[in-house]
């Protein structure tokens, strides 16, 4: 339950955001498998509530309807074939589970089935009153939550007026413990427990301890399903991440905070302090941890609140996610995001609503691709940035090797190695200080001339950026003017010409 499943020499996923599973199984066969991607996190494949004010905001997706595998990424048939092909290129596939609340209001859901959340009428699972949370249960006058400090309320309460599961309830566990295991036999490799905040551990427990082993056809026998639980603690709250970590991995918010703050140069923060970054800084012990920069939710400002590094900042954006992908803490997930227009007042994005580039009906565009790799359509796709795709082959060729040959210039210049002393496979080296840096560092490689693949990729016996040479005794001159388009070297045993 705390292993991702990823085929030999993967480590990283990408949430693909939005993205239809057509375009999400062609990326898996044209790029993430190719570049050693580990996974995807997909968009809830459930049957969702169709919003019209505003239109087809993304958080339709999180008011299910039903368990029926119609959404707006694509149908039943489309999800197997995404899941297929992607399991084939080595790239494993984490469905987003929403089941703590059902849609509100009424209408007709993505797969056509109607509902009604005032009589808690869900046919199309079916869902009837005793499938929701007693109104005894929670002790607040509206039955929304409305102290998000009160643990009981968190879990018993409405979020948003939405009716609330009783996943405790044998049927209603039975009805979702079904969803989960088909999910299973089509060849998923684990879930993501959406707003797991809002369920009680010990209930999640008994859901998740059900579940089948993952399909054999793709993963060892008895394999146990990968959990990740959403669980927005910035710390200050007293529903804590830590409270989930018996069933599965947890998502680290603080992490992506505090990287931010750090590459920002915010707080007195400076990149020096970051070379124990993790359990010492308070984060969740690093098995436990999956971590990113920002995720689908704060990049809009929503939820975690705070402000983190997005795609709009694309220069430290990328420092701080080569930081996360070379550092050993945690594992790491990638933001793929759709560009929309930000209308901030007061501090707030009235846009946060927008949903991904699509028809006037609220059908979701393909991924357009050019023939630079870069994405277009409103589709950013980070995760085909060459700083960023660059760095998840450093990461796996790091493993879970440990952080050595430190080095910082007591400021914001800082270099570390993978591996053992001496005896590395890959070294960084960030100058995210306002001078330039000339430094010979010890690297810990064996020697030979190396691709940076910050500037550049290695193509064959030739660099397309910045060539570094590690002499005889590991050293190597690192030139990195705080102006450089990145102002980073990175470098490995796969770079090596
Ligand atoms: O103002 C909003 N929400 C009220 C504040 C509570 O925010 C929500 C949180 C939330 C926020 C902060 C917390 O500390 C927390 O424990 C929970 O989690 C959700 C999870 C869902 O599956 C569906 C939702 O509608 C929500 C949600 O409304 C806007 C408009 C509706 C959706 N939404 C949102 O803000 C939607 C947010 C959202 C949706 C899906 C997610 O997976 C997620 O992480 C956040
Ligand atoms: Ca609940």
């Amino acid at each position: 339950q705390y292993d991702p499943q990823d085929s030999p020499g993967r480590s990283v996923f990408v949430h693909l955001f939005e993205w239809k599973w057509t375009d999400i199984a062609a990326e898996c066969e044209r790029f993430l498998g190719p570049k050693g991607f580990g996974g995807v996190q997909v968009s809830p494949p459930n049957e969702h509530r169709l919003i019209t004010t505003p239109p087809y905001p993304w958080y339709e997706r999180y008011q299910p309807v039903s368990w029926k595998l119609t959404s707006r990424s694509g149908t039943e048939a489309e999800f197997k074939n995404m899941v297929k092909r992607c399991n084939n290129a080595g790239v494993r596939i984490y469905v987003d589970a929403v089941f703590n609340q059902m849609a509100g209001d009424r209408g007709v859901g993505s797969a056509g089935s109607p509902y009604d959340s005032n009589s808690l009428s869900y046919p199309g699972v079916p869902f009837t009153p005793s499938d929701f949370t007693n109104r005894s249960e929670c002790h607040t006058q509206s039955g929304d939550i409305s102290n998000y400090d009160d643990p009981n309320e968190v879990r018993n309460c409405r979020l948003l007026g939405m009716p609330d599961v009783a996943i405790y309830k044998e049927h209603t566990r039975k009805i979702l413990e079904n969803y989960l295991n088909r999910l299973i036999d089509i060849g998923v490799a684990g879930f993501r427990i959406d707003a797991a905040k809002h369920v009680w551990p010990e209930h999640l427990k008994g859901l998740l301890t059900c579940l089948k082993a993952l399909n054999s056809k793709w993963f060892p026998a008895g394999a146990r399903p990968f959990i990740f639980q959403e669980v927005i603690d910035q710390g200050g709250q007293t529903v804590k991440s830590i409270d989930y970590t018996g069933n599965g991995r947890v998502t680290e918010f603080k992490f992506g905070l505090q990287l931010s703050k750090g590459v920002m140069k915010r707080d007195g923060q400076m990149l020096k302090y970051y070379r124990n970054f993790g359990e010492e800084w308070g984060l969740l012990p690093t098995d436990r941890a999956v971590v990113f920069v920002d995720n689908h939710d704060n990049q809009r400002g929503h939820g975690g609140g705070g402000d983190v590094l997005t795609f709009r900042s694309p220069r430290e954006y990328k420092i701080a996610n080569i930081y996360m992908l070379a550092h050993p803490y945690g594992l790491p997930k990638i933001m793929s995001s759709y560009l929309w227009p930000q209308n901030i007042q007061n501090n707030e994005d009235k846009n946060n609503w927008i949903g991904p580039p699509s028809d006037k009906d609220g059908r979701t565009n393909d991924v357009e691709i050019h023939s630079d790799d870069s994405c277009g359509g409103g589709w950013i796709c980070e995760h085909r940035w060459r700083q960023i795709t660059n760095m998840v082959a450093f990461r796996n060729i790091a493993g879970n090797s440990s952080l050595v040959h430190w080095w910082d210039n007591g400021g914001n210049q800082v270099a570390f190695g993978r591996g053992s002393t001496g005896k590395t496979t890959a070294f960084v080296v960030i100058n995210n200080d306002n001078q330039k840096m000339q430094k010979q560092l010890q690297t810990g490689l064996p020697s030979g001339n190396y691709c940076d693949v910050i500037s550049g990729s290695r193509q064959g016996r030739l660099c397309s950026g910045k060539l570094i040479r590690v002499d005889a005794d590991g050293m190597a001159m690192f030139s990195i003017d705080n102006h450089d388009e990145d102002p980073v070297a990175a470098i490995h045993l796969d770079s090596r010409i």
